[in-house]
């Protein structure tokens, strides 16, 4: 009895559930890869870090594709990019005030923000809604919420304050 109980709290998730966590943080950090793509296509361009319309779009066509999940589904989605947003804003901003401090030239050959980096971020918001579809159901556990924040530390890119992976992980850890 008191092995069986044991047995049903475990303190660490077991293969699939670790490589399903992974996998959902792995993409979380690509995604934050691209961000540092944005800034310098904006250092250049000018154009402001925070652009709302282009986020409601990417949330509109995420509750669009989510037609057959319910509306607490939907709402844990929206929030889970908002914070990808945010997070990736905390990236673009610090390094727009760094630049700034150097007087950074513009970079040379940039990519298209329209053309290349937004079909990157596009070709990610599938991928992301099946891990996170994926690893919600494992969140009941604690031992996952704890897996997932340590691996963060080493799947996700870092700041110095830790401010992007406390904002990209933090729907999740909710
Ligand atoms: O596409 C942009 O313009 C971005 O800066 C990327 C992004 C995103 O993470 O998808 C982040 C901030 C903007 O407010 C809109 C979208």
């Amino acid at each position: 009895l008191l092995l069986a109980g044991c047995q049903s709290v475990p303190t660490t998730p077991d293969d699939a559930a670790r490589q399903k966590i992974d996998g959902l943080l792995i993409l979380i950090d690509q995604r934050l890869d691209v961000a540092v793509k944005v800034a310098q296509t904006k250092w250049n361009s000018g154009a402001p870090i925070n652009d709302p319309a282009r986020e409601r779009q990417i949330l509109d066509d995420l509750t669009t594709s989510l037609k057959t999940s319910d509306a607490q589904d939907k709402s844990f989605m929206r929030r889970f990019f908002q914070a990808q947003f945010d997070a990736g804003k905390i990236i673009q901003l610090a390094l727009h005030a760094q630049w700034r401090q150097e007087a950074h030239a513009p970079f040379a050959n940039p990519p298209d923000l329209a053309r290349d980096i937004r079909p990157e971020l596009d070709r990610l918001t599938p991928l992301l809604i099946a891990a996170v579809n994926q690893v919600r159901p494992l969140l009941q556990q604690p031992a996952a919420k704890r897996y997932l924040q340590q691996r963060a530390d080493t799947l996700v890119r870092g700041d110095s304050n830790g401010a992007v992976r406390a904002e990209a992980l933090r729907v999740l850890l909710e």
